[in-house]
This record gives structure tokens, sequence and C-alpha cells, in this order.
């Protein structure tokens, strides 16, 4: 062993001395060998194009093998790279022309006249995302869902061919792959509008038909195009998509060029609008022509790029925008650019990004587009803002909002107050109707806002502190009630008193749980001896489960089931039946809180099925019941005009149709009112206010000694506050007034105010008459 060592330092040695005595000649003869190649065999890399001549306009298409290029200065590059952005452009153009594609061959990029007319662009071109470069999480193994439409079947059939030859695709055959009749789909809004966190990276493919008459495609289109129009909801949903490509079928003799395939373009534009990724371009198939080759031909080119991540990436462009030639802004900008190309526009050549750091510069500006950067709810001057102010709110901060409501303004009038007076004892010139979320969750067809709050399904703005929300929302409440000082008939004592708020009624717009610090908004009204009505929308169960305890807290209840409340609310959340049974099942637990269940009805939507109402009923167990005929406040819908005039009917908007009449609601009552008996719930009609066509339904153990008790004591609410020690509903209850009994004389009118009838009621109650 000794040995052995002692043996080989020996040879190291005696190759250490050989080293010393050749390294001269070695490196001397390396250096001539590299000089003599370098002049006498090398060509520099610009002239290799040249040799591959013609090759150079299969760049930039699935397959091709040019992602070393990055001598841009040499003429023989740029005369490249111009061949390469061809392509793109064509391909881009394609998808948008129709002219263009209606050759069979429609798919291929090729070369057309007003490209080669673009002049030569000097800065650094980035054409594509190679496939050393690319860090872009290109999806490779996510599901493939091939949509279709159909009247008369023929798309039906070519989505099955599209299905197999996707399936029979060596590269993509182990993907899932879901082929789904648009015309049946249960929920759009699923796949086109929030899309579920599944359907990230997914790939949508469609074969559409095209009708010039009504067909079932229409409401699909209407969908997209609602979703984009709709500013208060993300304007960009699919941009989590993998990607989209569309094939539209038609008939080329029978229509138009400009109504050729028109349907399947008009799709191919707004997913592309939505924020999807194109990942090729339209196709189209004449069923008079060669419809199936033009399919065939469309698939092929499809699935290779589907099977290839790279091909995939061809088909991102990022120009530079400090072009000699073309200027970005001067360039027609297509709303359907594949992915990232939005970041192009802002790119300048003084900050021209290299291919290697571009999939990084996209994930970043992903992620920023996506959370990092918290924004304001309602910023001043925006269409939501505008909109806001224009019917009379004053908006607190950057996400809350205060408005003086009409009963405030005619109690202070000595004409009455709301229901919640008859009902609670609330007195409305001292109450004060304000939210510290204007965005909501849901978006009800009968929304007084006319849909003109925000929407969300979590809160992703910047937060205001409560202080700052309360005094915003008392100083702005108070600069209207002063604005009432010269308004005949205001009251001298109600008006000095409507400067000490006693009440807050947090329903005005807008999801209140929402704000992330509800609990201490809450607490503040309550030091100030301020009650708090909270209204929620049973979205939020982990919200509503840490709220603290509120004077009354309600959920709104607008329909029976689960295809009603879709229907009615248009809930954003995918989950929102799931959430709206866990709220109905916390608000059962908060036993020490009283609950009230608020039905809306709208005629002709949620006004039936009282037993399915009175299993809610019967599963959360709420204090109250209040039922109340949906107020019109012109027709209710997601479009209006700038001025919160109602623009047009949409087949969800509400006319005069869907108010139902007092006696109406009455009925609804009568037959809740038995169902929940049938049930064995204890409950029965306690108070009415026809003024405001609500009726309230409360747990017969507020009828103590025959007398309904479902006023409030807020003084002893706010003592027991103070006391700190638990209680519940019982422990703060009023008599109710004789005049607000169900049944009574006044049904509900306040017998010290004035009974006023005007003009516009009276049009309002023969409008109602001649429905
Ligand atoms: C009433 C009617 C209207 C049509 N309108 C158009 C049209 O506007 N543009 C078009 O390219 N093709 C139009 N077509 C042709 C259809 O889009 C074509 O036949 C398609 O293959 C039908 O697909 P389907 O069998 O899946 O419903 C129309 C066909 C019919 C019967
Ligand atoms: S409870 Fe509502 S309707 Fe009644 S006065 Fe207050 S804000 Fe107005």
């Amino acid at each position: 062993m000794v040995d052995a060592t002692i043996t080989a330092g020996g040879g190291a040695n005696r190759l250490v001395s050989v080293w010393h005595d050749l390294r001269l000649p070695i490196v001397l003869g390396v250096t001539f060998a590299y000089v003599y190649w370098k002049y006498c065999f090398y060509q520099p890399r610009t002239t290799t194009s040249s040799r591959k001549g013609g090759k150079s306009r299969d760049r930039g298409r699935p397959g091709s093998d040019d992602e070393d290029e990055d001598d841009s200065h040499s003429p023989d590059v740029t005369q490249r790279e111009n061949d390469k952005e061809k392509d793109v452009v064509d391909l881009n153009k394609a998808a948008h022309t129709p002219t263009a594609l209606s050759s069979s061959a429609s798919f291929a990029p090729t070369v057309t006249a007003a490209t080669t007319a673009r002049k030569v662009r000097r800065a650094k071109v980035f054409t594509r995302l190679s496939k050393k470069s690319s860090t872009l999480p290109l999806p490779t193994t996510s599901d493939i869902y091939i949509f279709y439409s159909t009247l008369t079947g023929t798309s039906e059939k070519y989505a099955s061919r599209l299905h197999a030859a996707l399936t029979e695709h060596s590269q993509l055959s182990s993907r899932g792959i879901h082929t789904q009749n648009l015309d049946y789909l249960d929920d759009l809004d699923t796949y086109f509008v929030t899309p579920a966190k599944v359907l990230d990276n997914a790939f949508y493919l469609f074969v559409l038909p095209s009708y010039a008459s009504e067909s079932p495609l229409d409401f699909v289109i209407e969908t997209l195009k609602d979703t984009y129009n709709d500013f208060r909801i993300d304007s960009r949903p699919l941009r989590n998509l993998g990607g989209y490509a569309v094939f539209g079928l038609g008939d080329r003799e029978g229509w138009d060029e400009d109504m050729y395939c028109y349907q399947a373009m008009d799709v191919d534009k707004y997913l592309g609008k939505l924020g999807a990724p194109r990942v090729f371009p339209v196709g189209t198939g004449n069923v008079s022509g060669r419809a199936n080759d033009e399919l065939e031909e469309w698939i092929k080119h499809l699935s290779d790029v589907l099977a290839d991540p790279a091909g995939v990436g061809e088909i991102i462009d990022i120009t530079d925008s400090d072009d000699e030639g073309v200027d970005a802004e001067d360039e027609p900008f297509d709303d359907a650019q594949p992915r990232s190309l939005k970041l192009t526009k802002t790119t300048s050549a003084k900050d021209v990004i290299d291919v290697e750091d571009m999939g990084t510069v996209i994930e970043s500006s992903r992620k920023s587009n996506d959370s990092t950067i918290k924004k304001e709810m309602v910023a001043k001057d925006t269409p939501t803002y505008n909109a806001l102010t224009k019917q009379g709110y004053t908006i607190v901060g950057s996400h809350s909002g205060v408005k003086i409501c009409r009963w405030t303004k005619s109690a202070l009038r000595g004409r009455g107050s709301c229901y919640k007076f008859a009902f609670y004892g609330i007195k409305s010139h001292l109450c004060m109707e304000t939210t510290p979320s204007l965005s909501c969750s849901n978006k009800c067809v009968f929304c007084w806002r006319h849909g003109t709050n925000p929407v969300g399904t979590s809160w992703r703005w910047q937060v205001d502190p409560p202080e700052l929300i309360l005094k915003g929302a008392l100083e702005g409440h108070y600069r209207k009630i002063k604005q009432m000082r010269g308004v005949p008939g205001v009251q001298a004592a109600r008006f000095a008193e409507a400067f000490t708020v006693r009440h807050c009624a947090l329903s005005l717009v807008g999801e209140p749980i929402f704000y992330p610090h509800i609990n201490e908004f809450v607490r503040m009204l309550h030091e100030r001896s301020i009650s708090s009505f909270l209204v929620c929308n049973a979205q939020h169960p982990d919200q509503l489960k840490a709220l603290d305890q509120v004077t009354q807290l309600y959920v709104s209840i607008d329909a029976s089931d689960k295809e009603s409340l879709r229907r009615i609310d248009r809930p954003l959340h995918r989950d929102f039946w799931e959430r709206f049974n866990q709220c109905l099942d916390i608000l059962r637990s908060k036993t020490r809180q009283r609950t009230v269940f608020r039905l809306t009805l709208v005629k002709g939507f949620n006004a039936s099925d009282a037993l399915g109402y009175a299993k809610l009923v019967a599963q959360a167990l709420p204090c109250f019941v209040e039922i109340k005929g949906v107020t019109y406040c012109g027709t209710s819908s997601t479009k209006s005009e700038p001025n919160g005039a109602f623009k047009g009917a949409t087949k969800d908007s509400l006319t005069m149709a869907n108010v139902p009449f007092y006696e109406e609601v009455r009925d609804f009552v009568l037959q809740l009112n038995a169902s929940l008996k049938d049930l064995g719930l204890n409950y029965d009609i306690a108070a009415e206010h026809a003024h405001s066509c609500c009726i309230l339904i409360a747990q017969t153990r507020f009828k103590i000694d025959g007398e309904w008790h479902t006023h409030i004591d807020y003084d002893r609410f706010f003592e027991l506050l103070r006391e700190g020690r638990e209680f519940g509903p019982m422990d703060y209850i009023a008599k109710t007034p004789p005049f607000a009994l169900f049944g009574s004389d006044q049904a509900g009118f306040n017998p010290e105010d004035e009974r006023v009838v005007n003009k516009k009621s009276k049009a309002y109650k023969s409008e109602q008459l001649a429905i």
C-alpha cells in the first residue's frame, strides 16, 4: 500500500517536468493552427443564410431552426428578420381579415404586398420566443376543449373530426380532450367570464357555423361581448388560457363576403379582447366548396402548433415601438393580439429587451398585472366614479360611499319614514345609508344601482382606514342634510336632530363585509351610539363568520333554488350556491345575533315557490323574514346611459311588469307563512308597511303575551355592548307600535306623518294597474 503511493507520486513529478519542457512549443502550435483556420476556412455566420437562400421564409414556423441569430445589423440578417416579420404579421392579419382566409390554404403564412411595403426595422426586433430562450410556461400538458354550436349538425360533425384528429395525434393523445356543445352549456360563465382555476393553461378550440338569422350562437357571442363591455369586471378574464383557435363554417355561395363565417370571426375577435392568446389564425370552411379539405389543413397546422410549445411561441410577436418605418401608434392595433403583444406597445428602442430575458419579463408583467399593484377601487374621474356621483353618491376615500336616502328626505319633511321605522323603530331622518365597499360579487338583475358599481370576487384594491371612512361618510351625509335646509316642508326639529346620526344602514350598494376592516368600522359606529344594520349577499362565508355582533344582520335571499339564484343574482363566484348555503348555516350558528332574511320579490323571477323559501328559513332560522316587492327605479340593467338613465332592455332587465302589487306580495307572504307552519316552524306575520310594499314575518318568541316585540331598544343595545357580557336578540327588544301591526288600518304608516301622494306615484300606480 505504502509502496504504491510512493510510485504514483514519482510519476506525477515526471509529468510536471515534461510539461515544463514542452509548454512553449505547444502554445505556439495551437495559436498558429487557429490563425491558419480562421483565415483559410472560416465563413462568417452572416453569410450562412444567403447560402441557405429561400429557406428564410420558413423561419418563424414550427420546426425552423433560427434561434441562434443575433447579428441583426448585417444586411442579410435584416432581410431575414423582415421575412420573419412578414410571416408573423400575416398570421395575425389572417386572423382578422376574412378575405385573407377565404382561400383554401388560408392558414399558412404568406407574404402580401402590404407587408413587403414595410420599411426595414433598424432597432433590435424580437420576433419570436426561441426554443432556447422561452421561459414562458407554455402549456404542453393542459387539456383541450373543443366547443361547437350547431343547428343542422355540420359543425358537430366537424368538431368530432377535430376531436378524432387530436386524439390520434401522437403528441396530443395523452391530453384530456373534451368536446362541448355550446348550445347546451349550462354555465358559460365558468368557461368564459370567470374561468375556473382548472382551466388555466387550457386550450379552447371552436368549430362554429354562422347564421344570418337567429341561432344559439348569438347568446354565446352576446355573453362574450357583455363581458368585454362590462367595465366593472375583469376585462381580460381569459388571459390565463393556454390559447385558442377558431374554425368557422359558412356558405360562401349563399352569403356575401362580409357575412361569410362572420360569427366565427366575431368569436375569434372577442376571445382575443378578453385576453385569450390566439395560438392559430381563424380558419374557414366553405360548406358549398372544400370545407372538408379546409378543415383537415387547419387541423394539421393547428395540431403541430399545439404539440410543439415553441411552435406556440412562434406566434408571439414582440416588436419595438421606436421603429423608423412603422410607428407603433400608426399601426392598426389589433385587439385580439396574441399573448403579450400589448407589452410591445410600451417597449421603446432604449430598453430593447434581449431575447433571453423575454420570458422573465413577460412573467413579471403578468404578475404585476395580476396582483402586485393595488389600485383604487373607484378612482376619481373613472366611469364608475362619474356614474356613482351622478346618481348622488358621495365617494368616500377610494372604495366607500354615502348617499342620502329618499326616506331620510321624506322623514325630514314629515312625510313618512321607511318600513324600518314601522318594523324596528328606525327614524329615517336619523339614518345614514353608507357602505365601506362599493364593490359587490353579484350583478343582480334588480340592482337599483343600474350596474354602475364595481364588482369582484375578492378584495384586490387599496384599503382605506375605517376612521377615514366614517369621518368621510358622516361629512358627506351631513353635507347632503344641509342642502335640505331650503326644501319646503322640512321640519325644524327633525332638521336639527338629523345632524346626529343614530342609525347606519350598511346596505347602500356593494358588499359591506367585503371591506377588510368591517369589524373595526362597526365598532366605531357603536362607540358613537350609532346602530348598525348590515346587509350581506350570502356570498362571503368567511367574512360572515368573522363578523362581530351588529345591531341587526341581514342576508339577502333572492331565490329559493340554485338556478333561480344564478339567474337573478348573476353571481361572480362559481361556487355561489355552496357559498350561499354556507352563509345560511353560519347565520343559524349566530344565535346571539339578531338576524333577518330579506326577500326581494321580482315578479316572473323569484316570487313563487313559497315552500322552497320556507325550507331556507328552516335551514338558517333567522329571527325575522322581511318580504319586499322590488322597487322600480327605471329599468335595472347592466347597461345605462352616462346620466344613469336606462339605455335599452335586455332579456335580464326589469320592467314595471316585474314589480309586484302589494296584494301579490301579501298573497305570497300568506303562502310562505303557511309553508313555515307546515314545516313546524314557529313564525308568524308580525308587521307591514304597505307604503313600501313590505311585510315582516317574525319568530313567535318575539310575540310576548300576545304582543309583538319587533322593535329595538337601541339604548339598551349600546348598554349591553358597553357591559361587555354576552347577550342575544331577546335582550334588546321593544314593543311594535299598533300602526305597524299586520292588518292595522294604517298598514304601517306612521300616524304622526302626513301622507302625500304626488303626481309621480299616481303615475306609477296607474302604470302598475295598466300592466
Ligand atoms: C338560415 C341560414 C342562414 C345562414 N347564414 C349564413 C351566414 O350569414 N354566413 C355564412 O357564412 N353562412 C351562413 N349559413 C350557412 C351555415 O353557416 C352553414 O350551412 C353551416 O355549415 C351550418 O352549420 P350547422 O349545420 O352546424 O348548423 C346559413 C345557413 C342557413 C340555413
Ligand atoms: S333604513 Fe334604509 S331606507 Fe330606511 S332611512 Fe335608513 S337608509 Fe333609508
